[in-house]
């Protein structure tokens, strides 16, 4: 009963409706939850992904014109060549009184209300006329600083005006144009600050995992990294975007802003009502005669000092000042504008209001627009606003495909639930501890479908299934089964998804031996792309074994849904007992077909360690007249075959003829054939005829290996260690080592291993391994050794040195001619204590340090379980967890363990 309590406990904590079998229900075992409350985390996916979808649209086109207004003045200037900047001159640039005589004389009489020049040499004057009746702004023209000749508008000028008001305004009137852009700019620092809670590393010291991520990745990983990892780059621009966004668009925050800064603006005043032109109004007076600037700008070169641009805006009346706003020399950024009013006649100096005596709060008002435009930090600052803007459009087309993703798997799951639904059978009785409880950990839903596919093909197969989130379950709660499968996937870099966040916390806080009794398989899915290969998978398979749970069987690892690996889950589930009549076909999630084997001639096989206490250990060639290359650090995907003999014996079973022709996968071949490349169905076998029996066949799963030579070797060659079980040699292995005969074509693929890949440069590395894990050493180390490279360090673990001194003569030829100046070769059973890889590892604590500390790369290959994980635990021991976690984010601990 206990049990019973404790599962349907669980259920009520569930975060989405998910059926599940349940033995303990009343009704046919199966039950919908209502949906619970969202967790924060779900609160703000949704507040990011609505805001995305909806605003973020809108959003875009705020984006691409402000990356447009970002350089408009360089593309005015490139469409209009030779009007705002003509070839330097020896002579002096004509004064702002020559400016304006020189306009006069070109025929323009309509009046001025300011001239505006540059002390660059070669920078045309700006002469900007008072605005026409009911038009907002003058015409602007520009004037040749030497010859003063009038030279025009400038093309292009009208459609920037354009693009800013869209910008601005939306093109709505400018009021609710305003509002609108501010609620816009809410909304990207919404998204901003939502992206950031939601990409929250679970180890946010690491820069890396901020900045960086892999472009070698692939479908939803690629598009997360793109996403995530260029949003916070961006942040910083957005957060400064919006909040200067937002002081232009709303009143109350600017006047709160400026009243902060000791800066009140007046109130603002309705514009006075036009009045309507009617047919009998006064006659327009005549323009007055603009002053003469000659006294004005005297006084003011004298006072200003360095100058770089000034502008001289007319009166508007006889008798009034000229004002004269310009820019230092040496401004800090484009508005740090001081002002002085000059009476053009007398030559009188108003007023002075020069930038650097203004209240510090005044100068931060005027950063606001430089800030927004990036001027604030010169060229870099225009640059990153640009791209920033730029990325808007980036992100929504990657949130929109990360939406549709996300929503595709959704359906696909939702599909997996409806068809495990139907396969549950009805009012099932018993007791959890003969329940199979089907476990997963999933974040977009993979590791779901596969866990629910499963279940529904163990419940066909006979078995009493149960199918949970790990969201759903606490440790304590998998003592009341005897079975448990789990699916679980990795996340952020190797982490849990976030439903197993709190499982994986109380498995952490688990004594040693809480979960005996307990047997459990692991199916890991992840992509070898990341730095933590299954990171999740491996460190719930620990924590089980911590607590004293045995394996059912090795953990299995799906590289990016790969389909022969998903067979390989399929075949392992077919042994477990009372699945013997699993249906092994069952298709499960996003299996694809892989790339084509090629077939690969067998030349050469040799045993490495003849005598030895161990399995026989063989040194295979293979060799292909197809053009084939690979690094050092790849791996191969064999796809093994029968022994003649298992296939006789079958076909006797059977009472089927090998000879008879069928076809497979549309190939023609005979029974024989078909059966040595496929799972041998199990008894009792009913075919009708010799096709029947082929196509019920599922493909045999095939075997990895590490490549142990490189191209240059003119051959591939493996370390293959022969297996022996109950039943007699290991298929792939026992076919490689000894039913195979020389000359047989082996149907071979070759797989990059990107996180096992060669050092670049000549760093130092260290390499460890143990037994067959010398393979994918070697490669390297003949790699290194070919490029001249001599800071090696190899320690190696094997049983007798006797019989287990593997590669003896060529290692030692390394290290005659200094390639291998640090080589220790463990003998575990030498005599005395055992002694492991990870027993000198730790022994060699300060060489280890020392070599870390001088940049070395790590490798690791061999076993997982014993070697792999003493050796990781060594590691983070001596160097501590901190600098192990760097090394992995650096690429600097390259592993290949099995
Ligand atoms: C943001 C993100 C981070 C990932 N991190 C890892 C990782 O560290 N290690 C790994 O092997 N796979 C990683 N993966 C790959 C997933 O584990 C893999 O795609 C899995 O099939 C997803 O299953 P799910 O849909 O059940 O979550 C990551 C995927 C994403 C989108």
């Amino acid at each position: 009963m206990a049990s019973e309590r404790t599962l349907s406990t669980a259920s009520t904590t569930t975060e989405t409706a998910i059926p599940v079998s349940d033995p303990a229900a009343p009704s046919g075992g199966r039950r919908w939850r209502p949906p619970a409350l969202p967790t924060l985390r779900q609160a703000w996916f949704q507040v990011h992904w609505f805001i995305g979808i909806t605003a973020g649209t809108v959003l875009v086109v705020i984006g691409l014109t402000g990356a447009l207004l970002a350089f408009h003045e360089e593309i005015l200037d490139v469409m209009n060549p030779g009007v705002r900047h003509v070839a330097p001159a020896a002579g002096p640039m004509l004064t702002p009184q020559q400016t304006v005589e020189a306009v006069l004389r070109a025929g323009r009489s309509e009046r001025i209300s300011s001239v505006a020049v540059q002390a660059e040499p070669g920078t045309s004057a700006r002469v900007t006329f008072v605005p026409r009746p009911g038009e907002r702004r003058g015409d602007v023209v520009y004037v040749h600083p030497y010859s003063g000749q009038v030279l025009g508008e400038l093309q292009g000028h009208g459609f920037f005006e354009w693009i800013e008001s869209l910008h601005r305004w939306l093109l709505l009137p400018r009021e609710p144009g305003r509002v609108v852009l501010g609620v816009l700019a809410i909304c990207l620092l919404g998204l901003s600050l939502s992206g950031l809670y939601l990409r929250w590393p679970r180890n946010p010291l690491r820069w890396r995992t901020w900045l960086t991520f892999d472009p070698a990745l692939k479908g939803r990983s690629f598009l997360w990294g793109l996403h995530s990892v260029l949003g916070t780059w961006a942040l910083v621009m957005y957060v400064a975007l919006t909040a200067t966004g937002i002081y232009w668009c709303f009143d109350v925050v600017r006047d709160t802003v400026d009243g902060w800064a000791g800066q009140k603006r007046p109130p603002r005043v309705a514009a006075p009502a036009k009045p309507p032109a009617s047919a009998n109004a006064e006659p327009k007076a005549p323009e007055p005669a603009p002053p003469d600037l000659a006294r004005t700008w005297a006084v003011f070169q004298q006072q200003a000092g360095d100058w770089a641009e000034a502008s001289l805006r007319m009166p508007a009346k006889a008798g009034q000042p000229v004002q004269v706003t310009w820019l230092d020399a040496k401004a800090p950024h484009e508005r740090a504008r001081s002002r002085m009013s000059i009476d053009p006649a007398t030559g009188k100096l108003s007023a002075v209001d020069r930038y650097a005596d203004r209240s510090l709060g005044a100068r931060a008002l005027s950063t606001i627009y430089p800030v927004h435009m990036g001027t604030y930090f010169g060229l870099p600052g225009r640059v990153a606003m640009m791209l920033a803007s730029l990325g808007l459009p980036l992100f929504a087309v990657t949130g929109w495909m990360l939406y549709l993703d996300r929503r595709r798997q959704r359906r696909a799951t939702e599909a997996a639930r409806a068809a495990h639904g139907q396969g549950v059978p009805t009012a099932v009785a018993g007791t959890a501890a003969e329940t199979l409880l089907v476990a997963y950990a999933s974040q977009a839903g993979q590791a779901e479908r596969i866990a629910l596919q499963s279940a529904a093909a163990l419940q066909q197969a006979g078995l009493r299934v149960a199918v949970q989130s790990l969201a759903q379950l606490t440790p304590a709660a998998l003592r009341a089964h005897r079975r448990v499968l789990l699916v679980a996937s990795s996340f952020g870099e190797g982490e849990p998804p976030d439903s197993a966040r709190r499982f994986t916390r109380l498995l952490e806080q688990q004594g040693a031996g809480t979960l005996a009794g307990l047997h459990y398989g692991l199916l890991a899915l992840g992509d070898r792309n990341y730095a933590r290969f299954c990171g999740y998978g491996h460190a719930l398979d620990e924590g089980l074994r911590h607590a004293g749970a045995a394996p059912l069987f090795p953990l299995i690892e799906v590289d990016n849904g790969d389909a022969a690996a998903l067979a390989r889950w399929m075949q392992t589930l077919a042994t477990l007992e009372g699945a013997e009549h699993l249906a092994l076909d069952t298709p499960l999630a996003d299996t694809g077909p892989g790339q084509p084997c090629t077939p690969w001639r067998l030349t050469h096989r040799e045993c490495l360690n003849p005598g030895s206490e161990g399995g026989p250990l063989f040194e295979l060639a293979l060799t292909t007249d197809a053009p084939a290359t690979w690094h050092p650090g790849a791996l191969v995907e064999v796809q093994a075959q029968h022994a003649a003999e298992a296939v006789d014996a079958w076909l006797a079973a059977a009472g089927l003829a090998g000879t008879d022709a069928v076809h497979l996968a549309g190939q023609p071949c005979t029974l024989a054939e078909a059966l040595a490349q496929s799972v041998l169905p199990v008894p009792p076998l009913h075919f009708a005829d010799a096709q029947a029996c082929a196509d019920a066949l599922v493909p045999l799963a095939p075997r990895t290996y590490s490549v142990a030579s490189l191209p240059q070797d003119g051959a591939l060659q493996l370390l293959v260690r022969q297996e022996r079980h109950a039943g007699g040699l290991g298929l792939a292995s026992g076919w490689l080592t000894a039913h195979a005969p020389l000359g047989t074509l082996v149907p071979m693929r070759l797989v990059a291993n990107p996180r096992f890949d060669a050092a670049t440069g000549d760093v130092p590395c260290l390499f460890i391994g143990n037994g067959s894990g010398l393979a994918g050493l070697r490669a390297h180390l003949r790699a290194r050794v070919q490029a001249g490279h001599r800071r090696n360090w190899l320690l190696f673990g094997e049983r007798h040195s006797a019989h287990d001194t593997l590669c003896a003569t060529e290692i030692a030829g390394w290290q005659a001619n200094g390639f291998l100046p640090r080589l220790d070769r463990v003998f575990s059973r030498d005599g005395g204590e055992h002694r492991y890889v990870q027993d000198r590892l730790r022994a060699a604590a300060g060489e280890l340090r020392a070599c870390v500390a001088d940049g070395a790369i790590l490798y690791v290959c061999g076993s997982a379980q014993g070697m792999g994980s003493g050796v990781d635990a060594v590691l983070a021991e001596v160097l501590g967890a901190e600098v192990l976690d760097a090394l992995i984010a650096d690429g600097r601990y390259r592993r290949d363990v099995y």
